[in-house]
């Protein structure tokens, strides 16, 4: 494949990446949204878009199906980001990964006493990593979905999950007890891509870079 290939989920890395894109001159044809389609063309020949889940686009940067991709930060983490070139934060799709309890749970004091907590995430490696920091010992439980149910069903007395508009939380009578880490979403280059096509990737990787908002 001589041209390049970008690896986008569908939702708000693919809406929140578009302006970008534009920036580059690149135009999708369609909207993953509406259309059926896994491979998008773009008003560029040389240009296409394939539409993954979220978790998957590194994996496709990392093996070369996909020359670069927009992943979360969290995911990132999760992965790896074994063969991953992170040039460029994009200050986009952000939130923040927290740790969350009931409404009424003590968590500052089940953490003084060494308590041993049941966490439920998707996020395992970033939770894992979290408490041991802290010193605090917990039974991680992994999730693929919907976290917040996971203290109201009994199954953990905590979450690490992200926050946004703290909507979600609020709606299921949960409270974010601790901030994690900021979330933003990178621009992911293969490795190999970048020196094989640079000459083609150097001028998106330089209008992204230009497009950017600063906070
Ligand atoms: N509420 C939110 N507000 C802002 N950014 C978010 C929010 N939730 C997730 N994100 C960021 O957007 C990225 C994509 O989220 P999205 O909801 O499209 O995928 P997902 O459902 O988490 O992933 P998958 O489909 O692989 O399970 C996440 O990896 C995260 O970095
Ligand atoms: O603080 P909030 O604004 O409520 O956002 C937080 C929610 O967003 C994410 O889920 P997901 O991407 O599935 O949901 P969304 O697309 O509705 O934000 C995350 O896993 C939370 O459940």
């Amino acid at each position: 494949m001589t041209g390049i290939t970008i690896a986008l989920s569908k939702g708000r890395i693919f809406d929140e990446t578009l302006p970008l894109l534009a920036a580059a001159g690149i135009v999708p044809v369609e909207n993953p949204e509406t259309s059926r389609k896994l491979i998008i063309g773009t008003n560029r020949d040389d240009v296409r878009v394939v539409i993954v889940r979220a978790t998957d686009v590194p994996t496709y940067v990392q093996y070369g199906a996909a020359d670069l991709g927009v992943a979360g930060k969290d995911v990132l983490i999760e992965h790896g980001g074994e063969g991953l070139y992170q040039p460029l934060d994009l200050n986009i799709a952000k939130c923040k990964m927290m740790v969350a309890v009931p409404e009424g749970f003590d968590y500052a004091r089940a953490v003084r006493q060494g308590a041993r907590l049941k966490v439920a995430s998707k996020y395992i490696k970033t939770a894992r990593e979290h408490f041991a920091a802290k010193g605090v010992h917990v039974d991680l439980i992994k999730l693929y979905g919907s976290m917040e149910l996971a203290p109201l069903a009994g199954l953990a007395d905590a979450i690490v999950d992200l926050v946004s508009t703290g909507g979600t939380l609020k709606a299921n009578k949960l409270v974010a007890v601790e901030e994690i880490m900021p979330i933003s979403s990178r621009l992911v280059v293969n490795q190999a891509a970048l020196k094989l096509k640079r000459e083609t990737l150097a001028p998106i990787l330089d209008a992204f870079a230009g497009a950017v908002k600063k906070d």
